[in-house]
């Protein structure tokens, strides 16, 4: 006669632990109103840790509506952000946020190296002197995204490409262990999305939460793990393969998105 050994309970105790451990994001009812718009209603999901994760949806589907309300960026009708049992908006030394291109002044007089290092600024204090570690990190973020020889350049005179390598290297160097960046591949060349793909893979692979604002629906939807698909509300969250459907893109989009053999063209 075989015998099966079945689990302890301290087996399954460590399991369920180990479970429990994995940091996530909980978005409960949320909702925003502009005025009178209403930008967003009701959005509930989960973000895991150790995923690149995308939210798509038409113009004006409250994408960028959705990041900034998560963060307390801006106010919410209804509902809670929460992670590590805590709102979310009480852990901002926790994110790494990089907006939009367009609400970024480019005029501002600052070099490259100014940019990066305010990735540091939190974690020095303000008015404090930056540490040699805190330099160290910042060279090293500026190397990992290709762009050490542009340290005393001026933000304004780089291409728009080479601008959202360094923003990104200033989000490298706060070591956060959330990332939020909203359309981070807008008018960018593909040799730095690829880059920047790359990197949000290995900030997912170190267990960060990486969440990322995107417009395209062709090729590059391949790079995320899960995505979160609006329209004002919330169509659909979950992985990839779940939420990419014809079903739910004609949802969000209506006639405007032709899908072809598991492809949005
Ligand atoms: N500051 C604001 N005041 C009033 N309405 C706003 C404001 N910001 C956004 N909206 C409106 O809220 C809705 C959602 O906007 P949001 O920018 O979040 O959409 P989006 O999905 O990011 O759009 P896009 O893909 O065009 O960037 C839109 O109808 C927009 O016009």
């Amino acid at each position: 006669m075989r015998t099966i050994s079945l689990p302890t309970d301290e087996h399954w105790t460590q399991q369920i632990c180990h479970v429990r451990d994995i940091p996530r994001i909980t978005v409960n009812h949320l909702g925003v109103k502009y005025r009178t718009v209403e930008a967003l209603q009701d959005v509930s999901f989960t973000l895991n840790s150790g995923k690149v994760t995308g939210i798509i949806g038409p113009n004006g589907a409250g994408k960028s509506t959705l990041l900034k309300g998560m963060l307390g960026l801006i106010p919410v009708s209804s509902g809670t952000t929460i992670y590590q049992n805590q709102p979310l908006m009480d852990q901002l030394a926790k994110v790494a946020y990089v907006p939009q291109r367009s609400q970024i002044d480019w005029t501002y007089p600052a070099t490259v190296w100014d940019v990066v290092m305010m990735g540091r600024v939190k974690k020095t204090g303000w008015f404090r002197r930056f540490s040699n570690v805190s330099r160290k990190i910042s060279e090293t973020a500026l190397e990992r995204v290709g762009m050490s020889a542009f340290r005393d350049r001026p933000i304004g005179q780089l291409s728009g490409g080479q601008q959202q390598r360094v923003f990104l290297a200033r989000a490298l160097a706060q070591e956060a262990e959330i990332f939020c960046f909203d359309e981070p591949f807008a008018g960018i060349d593909q040799k730095t999305e690829a880059v920047i793909f790359e990197i949000f893979r290995e900030l997912a692979n170190e267990g960060k939460i990486v969440l990322v604002v995107n417009h395209d629906l062709g090729e590059s939807i391949a790079n995320f793990d899960d995505l979160i698909l609006l329209n004002q509300g919330l169509i659909a969250a979950g992985s990839r393969e779940k939420v990419f459907t014809q079903e739910n893109l004609y949802r969000a989009y209506g006639g405007q998105v032709i899908f072809f053999q598991g492809k949005a063209a």
